[in-house]
């Protein structure tokens, strides 16, 4: 599993982290010229944690991060310890839970932005894991922590060297892999969601390659009432999750 970047910045992503996991943020650095409302209650409950607060300025951060997106805040981080390996989570998934996995398989997701709105897409609609392949794909940068707005702190992504064979694996555990795709007959409101599930998604020009495509075991697809063809892979990962969610909460 990757982890963590070592820098976190904007409110979001940062005050996620200082709040599940305070012990692991060694300082914030913050923009003193910033003194709204925001920003004060940002200080006081990152002093309320205990941390240390260091008093900085927007370009600074921005060299930190490599971003102009920080809002003010960046954080330095130490890398959280979570479950080390697939296989663990879904050996404790099998073990301990009473509800049955439900994966996000993105086949080559290699836009950051993409990659932080899959993650807090997934983690909203409570999903128990996100899995890519370690070649052409997005890993986790500041970028993606920034966009999935804590998730990245929380979802687990794992980058596997074969995803062919991890999806293989998976369906040995009985775990019902569904491929997404605009031209398959059957949509995703047509396929029962409650059980085991992996949904997989396919990259932003190509969509899924051919091996992942007939390593599924059925595909869906999105209706799509308009002029274009397809959505982008985080709004679809979105419309498959909280079907998903919908059917079992339902
Ligand atoms: C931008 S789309 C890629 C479109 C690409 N032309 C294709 O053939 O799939 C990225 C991914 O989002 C998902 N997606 C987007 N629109 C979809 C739809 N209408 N039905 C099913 N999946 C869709 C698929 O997983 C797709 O691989």
């Amino acid at each position: 599993m990757s982890s963590s970047p070592k820098v976190l910045f904007g409110f979001h992503a940062v005050g996620v982290r200082i709040k599940t996991a305070p012990q692991s943020v060694f300082e914030v650095f913050f923009d003193v010229s910033r003194r709204d409302a925001r920003m004060r209650q940002f200080v006081d409950r990152t002093k309320e944690a205990g941390i240390r607060l260091i008093e900085s300025d927007g370009l600074r951060l921005a060299k930190m991060c490599g971003s102009h997106g920080h809002q003010g805040v960046v954080a330095r981080v130490d890398a959280l310890a979570q479950v080390k390996s697939l296989d663990e989570l879904l050996e404790q998934l099998e073990a301990g839970s009473d509800e049955p996995p439900l994966l996000l398989v993105l086949d080559g997701v290699t836009d950051p932005h993409n990659l932080g709105a899959c993650l807090r897409v997934a983690d909203g609609a409570g999903a128990h894991a996100v899995i890519a392949p370690k070649d052409h794909a997005a890993g986790i940068n500041a970028t993606v922590a920034k966009v999935a707005s804590g998730a990245a702190e929380t979802m687990p992504y794992f980058m596997v060297t074969n995803l062919a064979r991890t999806l293989g694996e998976l369906k040995e555990r009985n775990i019902w892999c569904i491929g997404t795709s605009d031209d398959a007959p059957k949509t995703i409101y047509d396929v029962k969601l409650t059980g085991p599930v992996a949904l997989v998604l396919g990259a932003e020009g190509e969509g899924m390659r051919q091996l992942t495509r007939k390593t599924c075991d059925e595909l869906v697809s999105i209706p799509m009432r308009g002029a274009v063809e397809s959505l982008n892979v985080s709004v679809a990962s979105g419309v498959c999750l909280y079907e998903a969610l919908r059917q079992r909460t339902g």
